[in-house]
């Protein structure tokens, strides 16, 4: 039932906790978020549940097997990782969704066909020639995405893939995003600073304040009985900005 489960979880760095999290669990096909306010410890919880970074302490689950340090490239190749800059290769569109497939031992049409039909998804078909340095911010976004979608992952994995896109654009991307998540129903692990997009998207959510979890419920329970002040100010201020909205 859940893909991925971290217990214990600790990152410090020298003698300061970064990251102090009891209990993470991530059920197969649900969108889980992580909120909280800047230097929460969001995006180290992303790398340690991603396998990208080792906790001090703690023990992360994988569909079931205790993960082993020498376990990480073995089973990174069943997640996704979409970080908030494109980190694109210098090549071409097709070639940057495509590359991964090949690496995974998939021969160059189906590659190539499984590659358009991923920037199709994300309408950015018409762009497969192009060459990456010439994309808009927003189309380098849709290129990302299309990527680690491509792979088919067992978990995706993003750390604030809409910010710095103004608001139309970025209102287009969680648009678009919002359908293929709900289409392909792929188990997503998010961080967000943006409470709209959680109740968007998300159907459980974490609150992280200073490396530890202070909530964790459906967006819902969490923006009605906020657990303390602080959250219940950052809910206000999302109120404020948003009426009717929440
Ligand atoms: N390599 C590093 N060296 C020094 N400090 C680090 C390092 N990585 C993370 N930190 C610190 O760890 C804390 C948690 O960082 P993290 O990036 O996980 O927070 P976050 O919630 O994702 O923040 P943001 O919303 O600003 O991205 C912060 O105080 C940060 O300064």
């Amino acid at each position: 039932m859940y893909i991925i489960e971290g217990f214990d979880i600790q990152v410090r760095l020298k003698d300061k906790v970064l990251l102090d999290v009891n209990r993470v669990r991530l059920k197969r096909g649900e969108v889980f978020a992580v909120i909280g306010p800047n230097g929460a410890g969001k995006s180290t919880l992303l790398r340690v549940l991603a396998l990208l970074q080792s906790p001090h302490k703690g023990e992360i689950y994988f569909a079931g097997e205790k993960v082993k340090p020498r376990d990480g490239i073995r089973l990174r190749r069943r997640m996704a990782v979409v970080f908030q800059e494109p980190l694109l290769l210098d090549t071409t569109v097709i070639d940057n969704v495509a590359v991964g497939l090949r690496i995974r031992g998939m021969p160059a049409k189906a590659a190539r066909e499984k590659a358009e039909y991923w920037l199709e998804k994300f309408k950015v078909g018409k762009l497969s020639n192009r060459w990456v340095g010439s994309l808009s911010g927003g189309e380098a976004k849709r290129v990302s995405l299309a990527r680690a979608f491509a792979l088919e992952p067992e978990v995706l994995f993003l750390d604030e893939p809409f910010e710095n896109l103004d608001a139309p654009l970025r209102e287009a991307l969680l648009a678009d995003f919002s359908e293929v998540l709900r289409t392909t129903g792929i188990t997503t692990f998010f961080v967000s600073h943006n409470l709209r997009e959680v109740v968007l998207l998300a159907d459980r959510v974490m609150a992280l304040m200073e490396g530890r979890t202070v909530q964790e419920g459906a967006p819902r329970e969490l923006i009605d009985n906020p657990a303390n002040e602080e959250l219940a100010r950052f809910v206000g201020v999302w109120k404020r900005i948003m009426p009717g909205f929440f």
